[in-house]
C-alpha cells in the first residue's frame, strides 16, 4: 500500500460510507495516467474441459496460461506430459509459471477441477480462483497478504452452501499447509474479495458476439477505486499486445480533475439502466449507489429509462436524440446527457467509455475507447469529421 499512497497523482482517504477512496492530489489533465498496476494474481475464466481446446461459449479459447495472451496456432509449449491441456506461449512464460502460478499442486489441482463433473462452470471458475488464492498464500505470502487487505465482506447474497461446498472441494485437494488459517471462514472472505475486487480481462471486441471474460486479475492498487456511475476515470488493458506487463491495468483521466474530487471508476458499462446499476451495486458490492446520476435517475419513469437499457444496441441513435434533448432540457431531469455524448463509444454493440490519449503521446484530442480500442477524434465526435476513425501506429 505504500507505493500506493507514494503516487504524486491521488491519495488514500477514508471516506464515510465507502471505505477507502483515492483522492485527485493534485489537477489532473484529461487523459492523464493515473495508475498502471500489476497483478498480484490471475486466473483463468474459461471453465475447463476435458477436450484438447477449452471452449468458452461453443467456440475455441486458447491462450497462454502464464500471460493469458492469444496463442498462435504452432505453440506448443506444455506444462508437462500428464497435463497437455495447459499451454504457455513461451517456454519463458512456461518456466515463469512453473515456479510461481502453475506449481505442481496448481497443475494438479486443475486436474481435479477438470475431472469433478460436479462443478458446473461458474463453480469450476470460483475454484479456479481459490486454487490460485491458496496458492499465492505458499509462493508469495506478501502478496496474499495483500490479497487480504483488499476490501470484502462477504454480500448477503454469497450462497453459503456452495461457499461450503467449495471449500470442502479445495480441502479434498490437500492445499499447501505454509500458512495457518485455511479455514471455511478464509475461503469465504476470499471470494468475497474476488467478486469485490477482480477485474475482466476481455477477450477481443467483436461486435456480433456477446463480449466474453478472457481472465480474471486482482491489482492491489487499482481495487482501491470505488465506483460512480459517471466515473471520471477508466481502465484500460491491452492483453494481447506484446512485451512485458501485457497483463497490467491502465487508468487514465476521462476529462480534467481537479485536485481533491475523488477519482472513480464505473464498475461496469456506463450505460446500464438505474435498475440494473442498483441491482449489481446491491448485489456484487453491497452498497445502494447514490451518486449524482442515480439521484436524477431514481426519479425517472420506466419508460425514461428505455433510452439507456444495456441492450438497448443503437448508442448512436441514442445519443443523436440526447442532442436534442440537451438543447431542450432546462429543467435538470438529464444533466448527465453530455456524458453519453462525449465519453460513451457508439460503436455498435460496444458500450465503452472514451478517454483522451495520455497527453505525453503529443496527440491532441484523441479519444479512445477502452472496449473496442477506436480511436476517433474530437472533431469527429462532435460530428464535424469522418465517421472511420483515424488510424495509429
Ligand atoms: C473495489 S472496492 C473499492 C475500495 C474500497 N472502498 C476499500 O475500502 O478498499 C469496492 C467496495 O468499495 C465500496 N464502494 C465502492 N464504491 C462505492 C460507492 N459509490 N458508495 C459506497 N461504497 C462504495 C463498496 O463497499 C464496494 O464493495
Amino acid at each position: 500500500m505504500s507505493e500506493t499512497t507514494s503516487n504524486p497523482l491521488f491519495k488514500v482517504k477514508e471516506i464515510e460510507g465507502r471505505g477507502r477512496g483515492l483522492i485527485a492530489s493534485q489537477s489532473v489533465k484529461a487523459g492523464q495516467i493515473l495508475l498502471r498496476d500489476s497483478p498480484i494474481l490471475t486466473y483463468s475464466a474459461v471453465p475447463l474441459q476435458d477436450g484438447a481446446v477449452p471452449l468458452q461459449d461453443g467456440v475455441p479459447s486458447n491462450f497462454c496460461s502464464n500471460c493469458f495472451r492469444r496463442l498462435d496456432g504452432s505453440s506448443a509449449n506444455t506444462c508437462n506430459s500428464r497435463s497437455p491441456k495447459t499451454l504457455f506461449c513461451s517456454p519463458n512464460c512456461r518456466s515463469v509459471a512453473l515456479a510461481s502460478s502453475h506449481t505442481p499442486w496448481v497443475c494438479q489441482a486443475l486436474n481435479c477441477i477438470r475431472n469433478c463433473h460436479s462443478l458446473n462452470p461458474d463453480l469450476q471458475i470460483q475454484a479456479q480462483f481459490l486454487v490460485s488464492a491458496y496458492n499465492l498464500a505458499a509462493v508469495s505470502p506478501s502478496d496474499f497478504q495483500l490479497l487480504l487487505s483488499l476490501h470484502g465482506e462477504s454480500p448477503s447474497t454469497q450462497n453459503a452452501a456452495e461457499t461450503l461446498f467449495l471449500h470442502s472441494f479445495i480441502a479434498s485437494l490437500s492445499p499447501p499447509q505454509s500458512f495457518a488459517g485455511f479455514s471455511p471462514e478464509l475461503t469465504a472472505a476470499l471470494l468475497a474479495k474476488d467478486k469485490q475486487n477482480a477485474f475482466g480481462l476481455m477477450q477481443p471486441f467483436d461486435k456480433d458476439k456477446e463480449r466474453t471474460v478472457r481472465a480474471y486479475a486482482i491489482y492491489p492498487k487499482a481495487s482501491l477505486f470505488n465506483h460512480d456511475c459517471l466515473p471520471n476515470a477508466c481502465r484500460f488493458d491491452y492483453v494481447d499486445i506484446a512485451g512485458d506487463r501485457n497483463t497490467d491495468i491502465i487508468v487514465r483521466a476521462i476529462h480534467d480533475i481537479p485536485e481533491g474530487q475523488e477519482i472513480c471508476l464505473s464498475y461496469f458499462p456506463v450505460n446500464w439502466n438505474y435498475a440494473d446499476r442498483q441491482r449489481r451495486l446491491l448485489e456484487d458490492y453491497g452498497f445502494t449507489c447514490q451518486c449524482d446520476r442515480c439521484k436524477v435517475e431514481v426519479n425517472w419513469k420506466e419508460e425514461d429509462e428505455e433510452g439507456m437499457e444495456e441492450d438497448n444496441e443503437d448508442v448512436e441513435q441514442m445519443a443523436d436524440s440526447l442532442e436534442d434533448e440537451i438543447a431542450v432540457e432546462e429543467d435538470g431531469d438529464f444533466p448527465h446527457a453530455y456524458f453519453f455524448l462525449r465519453y460513451l463509444c457508439d460503436t455498435e454493440n460496444c458500450g465503452g467509455t472514451l478517454a483522451p490519449l495520455p497527453p505525453s503521446e503529443g496527440t491532441l484530442d484523441v479519444m479512445e475507447c477502452n472496449v473496442c480500442g477506436r480511436l476517433r477524434s474530437q472533431e469527429e465526435i462532435d460530428g464535424e469529421g469522418s465517421s472511420d476513425g483515424i488510424m495509429m501506429d
